[in-house]
């Protein structure tokens, strides 16, 4: 996928522009403070609809402003497309080739990853950071497991509610907990694949670019034991098995114990935990590797090559680093977009920031 063109309207601190981008490489550069990170995020936000650094996405909006507009035309395999999302007052309208859209259809259209320092979190952060992302990164790929998560949330909404209102003799609670083992079980047995698919790529892609001799693996840490041969049919059965178990329990405590919402993942490098025994370099490349893996992951699910976000690349990397990932880039037909206070010498548009004011070299 190529991002041809970026129309901002009221972002952050960005002007009000039009702009064109190189179908491979674009670095963003400038001091501190300038906007390069607004940029990308501008990228992403389009994309997604959400921002990598905020939850709070009213933010984004530039100061005193009420209204957000982004706008982007891009290039996929298939075809041609433009999408854009009119953001007002907490409102978020999605439109593809002007028609107004859904958000479960919208996401996935144009399909970007982002590499941001905050990235770190993924691995120190808690579980619920990791399932958080991989529960975005397998939407991506998977547009049914974004359907699966949403039914199995208000699912399991209503079964905490049962649960507190001790509503649990009742008829109508045992059609909610069969619901939530259906639903539960198809997301667990979508991450498991993913998980599996995955590590691999990561693996590959950590000794290929950082240390030949390492051995990474991300691990699946689901509430159902050994479930890595497990079928649909197991899972539910081990997971009705749990709910049964729990139940008096979750009489107690007045809130759902078990299920894909308490569980995690785990980054395990030379057989030890990332969390507690990796140097912070070691961390940044796990994640890196991660980031390549999921292109890899999208061009296998979706035969399509995603835009890909590396945001303040020189504070980030050392300068071995650094070259190791420009190089990976080369020639890969990814188109890049790179922010940096330096500016790098590498092929492409040059887009120099100051201010908010966006300014292309050539
Ligand atoms: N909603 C907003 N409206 C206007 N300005 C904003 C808004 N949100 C943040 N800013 C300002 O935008 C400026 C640029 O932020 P940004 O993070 O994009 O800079 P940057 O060039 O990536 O900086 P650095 O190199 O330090 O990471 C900051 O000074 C910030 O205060």
């Amino acid at each position: 996928m190529k991002l041809k063109q970026l129309s901002l309207n009221n972002f952050r601190c960005l002007e009000n522009k039009k702009i064109e981008f190189d179908p491979d490489f674009n670095l963003i550069y400038g001091k501190n403070g300038q906007g390069k990170t607004s940029l990308i995020e501008a990228v992403y936000f389009l994309a997604t609809g959400k921002s990598f650094r905020t939850k709070k996405v009213k933010e984004l909006t530039s100061y005193d402003k009420i209204r957000t507009i982004v706008y982007g035309s891009f290039e996929s395999k298939l075809s041609g497309k433009t999408i854009a999302i009119d953001f007002n007052n907490d409102k978020k309208e999605y439109y593809v080739d002007k028609n107004k859209t859904k958000y479960i259809d919208y996401v996935g259209i144009l399909n970007v990853i982002s590499f941001i320092p905050e990235d770190i979190e993924i691995i120190i952060g808690n579980p619920s950071v990791r399932r958080g992302f991989f529960n975005y990164e397998i939407s991506q790929t998977k547009n049914i497991y974004l359907k699966t998560l949403v039914d199995f949330e208000k699912i399991l909404k209503t079964r905490n509610k049962l649960i507190k209102e001790r509503k649990t003799n009742k008829e109508l609670y045992h059609i909610y907990n069969e619901k939530f083992i259906e639903e539960g079980s198809k997301i667990i047995l979508m991450r498991k694949e993913y998980v599996k698919n995955i590590s691999r790529l990561l693996n590959l892609n950590y000794r290929k670019l950082f240390d030949a001799n390492s051995e990474l693996r991300l691990k699946y840490d689901s509430f159902i034991d050994n479930i890595d041969k497990m079928t649909l049919e197991e899972i539910k059965e081990k997971f009705r098995e749990e709910t049964v178990k729990k139940h008096d329990r979750e009489k107690r405590y007045g809130y759902t114990l078990v299920g894909p919402q308490k569980e995690d993942f785990v980054f395990e490098l030379n057989g030890k935990n990332a969390k507690a025994f990796s140097s912070q370099g070691e961390k940044k490349s796990i994640i890196f590797s991660l980031k390549i893996a999921e292109i890899d992951m999208l061009i296998k699910e979706k035969n399509e090559i995603p835009v890909f976000l590396i945001d303040d690349i020189s504070s980030y990397f050392d300068e071995i680093r650094k070259n190791s990932i420009l190089n990976y880039f080369k020639n890969k037909n990814i188109q890049c977009f790179i922010t940096s206070t330096e500016k790098l010498d590498i092929e492409g548009k040059k887009i120099y920031i100051d201010k908010g004011r966006i300014l292309s070299d050539e």
